[in-house]
């Protein structure tokens, strides 16, 4: 995968929009919200898987300790734009990104940017659950043995990592079992747990809760509600009634891979400026 920098964008300027509301004039998305101290940055991002574009001058800034869901119809970058974030688009040969990507300031696709460093301090959960074929333990001591971490620091790590993905009740005294033996939900939680031993900032969540049932699903909701009082959390979600739940701020993506509208969560429910949004939230498509 390859990166292509640009000069840093000037603030856009703004216009009326065809409802009367303010927005910018460039790509930048419908509400937007000023957030004062951004943890993530996208300036202008494009990607492309080959000659495919899958998103369009990507502008967005995630605020930090808070909850940010990325919704949209199926196909509409919303994974591609969470990959992008850490860097994990690097694992597709056909992956390119153009525009920049800025964590605490610092442009993630600079070329002393260390991928690898990159993801444990912006973690990562996939829809679905991947325990390693280890112990419950190991699977979140691996990460933190891999750091240089000392073994009697690592013990404690691995008890609060799992203490904060709300799963130690749960498996204290069965910690040297495999994690593969666990429930669908116990196992999520397992990856979050894995996740976060490293001490992230930013934990990304495609679709955590997608794969599980209601029970676990809620658990994960209220985890994800903990979580957000120490990280920040970005997650993509196909449930438009999970990101009105939990999250702080949504931001719609739309086919072709825009992001139309960003803004405080109960906004963009209860009445966005766009009206594709509009029909989008009220099921008129997608
Ligand atoms: N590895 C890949 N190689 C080629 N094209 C890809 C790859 N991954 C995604 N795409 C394409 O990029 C576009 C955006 O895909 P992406 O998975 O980011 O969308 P999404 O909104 O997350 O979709 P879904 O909700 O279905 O998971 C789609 O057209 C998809 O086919």
């Amino acid at each position: 995968m390859t990166a292509n920098r640009r000069d840093s964008q000037s603030v856009p300027t703004a216009e009326i929009d065809e409802r009367g509301s303010t927005a910018a004039a460039d790509d930048r998305p419908l509400g937007s919200p000023r957030v004062s101290n951004p943890v993530i940055e996208s300036r202008d991002l494009d990607v492309f898987y080959g000659d495919t574009q899958a998103l369009h001058g990507i502008e967005m800034e995630i605020p930090e300790q808070q909850v940010t869901a990325l919704i949209g119809p199926s196909g509409c970058g919303k994974s591609t734009f969470l990959r992008s974030i850490n860097r994990m688009n690097d694992l597709i040969d056909v992956a390119r990104v153009d525009g920049d990507l800025y964590f605490h300031g610092k442009n993630v696709y600079d070329d002393d940017v260390d991928p690898v460093a990159l993801r444990r301090k912006i973690g990562m959960v996939f829809q679905k659950p991947n325990p390693f074929p280890k112990s419950i333990y190991d699977n979140v001591a691996y990460g933190l043995r891999v750091q240089g971490k000392d073994d009697g620091d690592v013990d404690e790590m691995v008890r609060t990592a799992l203490e904060q993905a709300a799963l130690l009740d749960e498996v204290d005294g069965q910690l040297e079992e495999s994690g593969l033996d666990l429930s669908g939900g116990q196992q999520q939680r397992l990856c979050i747990a894995r996740a976060i031993a490293p001490d992230p900032e930013v934990i990304l969540m495609d679709e955590p809760a997608s794969a599980l049932d209601p029970v676990a699903t809620s658990k994960i909701e209220d985890l994800i509600d903990d979580l957000a009082e120490d990280y920040t959390v970005v997650i993509v979600t196909h449930s438009m009634q999970q990101a009105a739940r939990i999250s702080d701020k949504t931001a719609v993506f739309l086919t072709g891979g825009h992001l139309v509208e960003f803004d405080d969560t109960e906004k963009i429910f209860e009445n966005p400026e766009s009206q594709q949004v509009e029909d989008y939230i009220t099921g008129k498509f997608g």
